[in-house]
């Protein structure tokens, strides 16, 4: 039988495909959907050397760049801790990424993870 195109991705593109969009549930104003533009945020890109946002993590899900679970977690903290850099406490910014972070990774303990099964290891 032709496998569906979703089927004849690898188990860990699925799985991360899942996982992200488990996470961008909690980003519900999209700040972080999008690379951040030096024209709505002044100096960003003088300040951020690793940018990173959910759109770029989708492309190299896709790309197949991610080898391993851990890198594609590591992604995701770069993101927030971007925010958490150049965003001052108390912005709205600096919140929602602080909030997202701790959320984000309640998502991904070994405990809601282990029930994924071995294609992990
Ligand atoms: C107000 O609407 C938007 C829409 C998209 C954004 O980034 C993709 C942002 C945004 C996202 C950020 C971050 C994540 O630092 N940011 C910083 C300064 C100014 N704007 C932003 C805001």
């Amino acid at each position: 039988c032709v496998l569906k195109a979703s089927q004849k991705r690898r188990p860990l593109s699925r799985l991360l495909e899942q996982l992200l969009r488990n996470l961008e549930k909690r980003d519900p104003n999209q700040f972080f959907a999008w690379p951040v533009n030096d024209n709505f945020a002044p100096g960003y890109s003088n300040v951020i050397r690793r940018p990173m946002d959910f759109s770029t993590m989708k492309q190299k899900i896709d790309d197949n760049e991610y080898r391993s679970l851990n890198c594609f977690i590591s992604d995701f903290k770069l993101m927030c801790n971007n925010a958490m850099k150049y965003n001052k406490t108390g912005t709205i910014y600096h919140k929602a990424a602080r909030r997202l972070l701790h959320a984000g990774l309640k998502q991904l303990t070994p405990q809601k993870l282990r029930p994924l099964g071995d294609i992990l290891t």
